[in-house]
C-alpha cells in the first residue's frame, strides 16, 4: 500500500514539531514547505537522521515551491506569525490574513483533495478565510483549537483531582479566543460529570472557576513564560489526533472549528464545536445541548469570532 503523504504548511516551531510527531507515527511521507529558504530542508534533513535512531521508515523533504505537496492527503496549516507578550491572537489578523490568501491558492492549485487542518491564528477567522481562499468543501476545511483547550483543561482537573489525565474527558466550545466556553457539565473523570464531582467534595465550584479562568487564557499563560513565541507541543499533538483520524477513518469525535450551517443558532462561521471526523472529512458535527449560561457564554464567543471575520471582509474585498 502506497503511504500517505502530509504536506506542513509552514516549518517553524509548530510545522517542525508536527513533522517529529507524524514521523515516528508513521503516518506517512512529509513534506515540510515554508517560505524560509532553508529551514524546511534542515529540519527535514535533521529529522531524516533520527529515523535509523528511532526506527521509523517515512520520507522527509523541505520545499520552497508549492508543487511539492502535490497531491497531499492532509495538510497542516501553520504559516504566519504567532503573538509575543503584550499582544493578542486578534494583532496578528491582518498579517496572517494575507498569508491564508497564498495558502489557501497553493493548497488549491496542488494539493485540492486533501483534509485541510488550520491551526494559524486568529484560528477561527483564519480558518474561514483559509477554505474561502481554496474553495474546498467545507467537510474538507477544519481548524485545531479545541482538542487543545480541552487538553489543557484536562490537564488542570487531573491534576486538581489528583486522578490520571487518560480518565477525564472535556469538552472546551466556542471560537479559541479569551471567550472559549469551557463546558463543565460534558467533563468527566471516567463519566462522572464535574458538577458531580464537586458534590463529592473532590473540589469546590471556587476552584473549578479558577480552573476554566487558567484554560481560557492557557495560550497566553505560555506566551508569557516563553517570551519568544506560544505553545507549540502541545497544539502538535492536537492537530496530529485530528489527521490522525482522519487517514486512519477512526471517526473521533473531538472539538473543532468547523464550518456550521444553522447548528448552534450560527450560519456561515467556523467555530468550536463537538465534530466527528473520518474519511470523508466532517462526518458530524455535534449538537449537544448548552446550558443556558453556556449558551449565552458560547454566543458571545460566536460574536467575537463575527467581528473577527468581517475585519478579514474590510481587508480583502474578495472575501465580502
Ligand atoms: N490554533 C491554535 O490552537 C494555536 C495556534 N498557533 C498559531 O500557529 C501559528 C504558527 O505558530 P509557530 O509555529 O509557533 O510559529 P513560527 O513563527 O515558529 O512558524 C511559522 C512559520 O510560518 C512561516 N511562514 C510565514 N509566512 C509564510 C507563508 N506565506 N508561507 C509559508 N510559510 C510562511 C514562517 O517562515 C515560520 O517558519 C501562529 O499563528 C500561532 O499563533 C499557535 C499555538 C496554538
Ligand atoms: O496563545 C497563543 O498565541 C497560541 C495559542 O493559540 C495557544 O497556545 O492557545
Amino acid at each position: 500500500m502506497a503511504r500517505k503523504k502530509i504536506a506542513l504548511i509552514g516549518s517553524g516551531m509548530i510545522g517542525g514539531t508536527l513533522a517529529h510527531l507524524a514521523a515516528i507515527k508513521e503516518l506517512g511521507d512529509i513534506v515540510l514547505f515554508d517560505i524560509a529558504e532553508g529551514t524546511p530542508q534542515g529540519k527535514a534533513l535533521d529529522l531524516a537522521q533520527s529515523g535509523p535512531v528511532e526506527g521509523f521508515d517515512v520520507a522527509l523533504k523541505g520545499a520552497n515551491s508549492y508543487e511539492d505537496i502535490a497531491g497531499a492527503d492532509v495538510c497542516i496549516v501553520t504559516a504566519g506569525i504567532p503573538r509575543k507578550p503584550g499582544m493578542s491572537r486578534d494583532d496578528l489578523l491582518k498579517t496572517n490574513l494575507g498569508v491564508m490568501k497564498a495558502v489557501g491558492e497553493g493548497i488549491a492549485a496542488h494539493a485540492p483533495d486533501a483534509f485541510v487542518i488550520c491551526i494559524t491564528n486568529p484560528l477561527d477567522a483564519m480558518v474561514w478565510a483559509l477554505r474561502e481562499f481554496s474553495g474546498l468543501p467545507h467537510q474538507k476545511v477544519v481548524g485545531m483549537a479545541g482538542v487543545l483547550d480541552s487538553a489543557r483543561f484536562r490537564h488542570f482537573l487531573a491534576e486538581e483531582f489528583n486522578v490520571s489525565v487518560e480518565d477525564v474527558t472535556a469538552f472546551v466550545l466556542g471560537g479559541h479566543g479569551d471567550t472559549m466556553v469551557p463546558v463543565i457539565e460534558y467533563s468527566t473523570v471516567a463519566g462522572i460529570p464535574v458538577p458531580d464531582l464537586i458534590k463529592m467534595g473532590w473540589s469546590t465550584q471556587e476552584r473549578i472557576d479558577a480552573i476554566v479562568a487558567r484554560t481560557r487564557s492557557g495560550g497566553g499563560e505560555i506566551v508569557a513564560l516563553l517570551k519568544t513565541g506560544s505553545a507549540f507541543y502541545a497544539p502538535a499533538t492536537s492537530a496530529i489526533a485530528m489527521a490522525e483520524s482522519y487517514l486512519k477513518d477512526k471517526k473521533r469525535l473531538l472539538p473543532c472549528a468547523a464550518h456550521l450551517t444553522g447548528q448552534y443558532g450560527v450560519d456561515d462561521l467556523y467555530v468550536g464545536v463537538p465534530i466527528v471526523i473520518g474519511k470523508d472529512g466532517v462526518e458530524r458535527i455535534v449538537e449537544i445541548e448548552l446550558n443556558p449560561t453556556a449558551k449565552q457564554n458560547f454566543d458571545v464567543s460566536v460574536d467575537a469570532v463575527k467581528e473577527l471575520v468581517a475585519a478579514c471582509k474590510s481587508i480583502d474585498s474578495s472575501l465580502a
